[in-house]
């Protein structure tokens, strides 16, 4: 992804933008933190409290998934998609390596500190600067190999974390075409109409862009005032997030119910559809608003793959996949075009190529 740190490169952020708050140093949640006095549209619900969301979930062994991908797409822009071909030694070895770097002390993992216009790295959240508090949560974001960050971390004891984030990424991008081979079929949009997973295989084509976000959020003193990730939607095409298992956090606003949990299903992956798969589908599949919320005694974590096109791919409507000649709603966008828009402003990227 390259050639998109240039977006970022073009929109840097301001170093408080940037640093994590050293949660293991806190007894109460800060004012800076503090999400209580604010205005909040909806109010942020215990991790166990509310009404759980009945995501569809697909079952990739089975002849009935292309089937079942669509609808719920269209419903939820959300689902859990089992049988994925992804270890549970993976998986686990993912998450122990996260954990063995959210763990060190906050000076260790500030030697990882992300850039103020680079993409990769230890560091709060993007979307931090669209909001007056910041969120209890930090994370570290991995663009191909992390080995430049984690040999300032670990002289002698990056191997590992490096080959398991390799080797995860590439098995969570060669789901993500799956998904979206399947995703497109259900639009009745042939395979061929998406060169770029086969021109980046077989000729040296350009490769998606895509990046690898481990998530952290601390336990936290007083989980009602404080955020864990503010709500957002995903800007590329698909986002396959692993929720570490037994502590629930992921919330997606539902039409009609408002904030939903997302019980993470052991062996489940979540499936979101992003900004980008919106926009391709000409509205049809929302890119559904998500946050995450916090808990009192555990400390949560999560895992998400963002999988887009190369970064100079056009993403407009595809007509086939308009039901019935609709008009289509946005103008063609390069993905590093609507990357820099939505560095600008988050609310405003997808309005900002509607065309009606
Ligand atoms: O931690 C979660 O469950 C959500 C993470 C997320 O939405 C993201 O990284 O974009
Ligand atoms: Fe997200």
């Amino acid at each position: 992804m390259a050639t998109l740190s240039e977006a970022y490169r073009n929109t840097p952020l301001h170093p408080h933008h940037i640093i994590p708050l050293d949660f293991q140093s806190v007894e109460r949640v800060p004012e800076s933190h503090s999400w209580q006095d604010d205005s909040l549209p909806l109010r942020i619900q215990s991790p166990e409290s509310g009404e759980e969301a009945s995501l569809p979930i697909i079952d990739l062994g089975d002849s009935e998934a292309l089937k079942m991908v669509g609808p719920a797409c269209e419903a939820w822009g959300m689902f859990q998609v089992i049988n994925h071909g992804i270890s549970t030694t993976l998986i686990r070895d993912v998450e122990s390596e996260a954990r063995r770097f959210f763990s060190l002390p906050a000076k260790e993992k500030m030697k990882a500190l992300r850039s103020p216009g680079g993409a990769a790295g230890y560091g709060v959240a993007r979307i931090t600067p669209f909001f007056n508090k910041f969120m209890w949560h930090e994370g570290f974001t991995i663009v191909g190999s992390p080995m430049d960050h984690a040999r300032e971390v670990w002289p002698h004891g990056y191997r590992r974390f490096c080959e398991v984030m390799e080797e995860y990424q590439k098995k969570t991008k060669d789901l993500s075409e799956r998904l979206l081979i399947l995703i497109l079929k259900s639009l009745g949009i042939p395979e061929e109409h998406i060169e770029w997973p086969r021109s980046a295989a077989y000729q040296g084509g350009p490769a998606p862009c895509t990046a690898l976000q481990l998530n952290s959020y601390p336990s936290c003193p007083d989980p009602a005032r404080a955020m864990g990730l503010a709500q957002h939607t995903d800007s590329f095409l698909l986002t396959v997030l692993h929720q570490v298992s037994g502590i629930n956090g992921l919330q997606v606003l539902k039409e009609g119910a408002g904030w939903v949990r997302v019980v993470p299903l052991e062996g489940a992956l979540v499936v979101n559809v992003g900004d980008m798969l919106h926009i391709m589908s000409n509205g049809l599949f929302p890119s559904v608003l998500h946050r995450a919320v916090v808990d009192k005694t555990s400390h949560r974590m999560s895992m998400a793959y963002f999988y887009g096109p190369p970064a100079d791919y056009r993403v407009a409507p595809i007509p086939r996949g308009c039901p019935s000649q609709a008009p289509l709603q946005f103008r063609p966008v390069t993905v590093r075009e609507y990357i820099e828009m939505k560095a600008k402003n988050l609310d405003g990227a997808l309005s900002g190529i509607r065309v009606r």
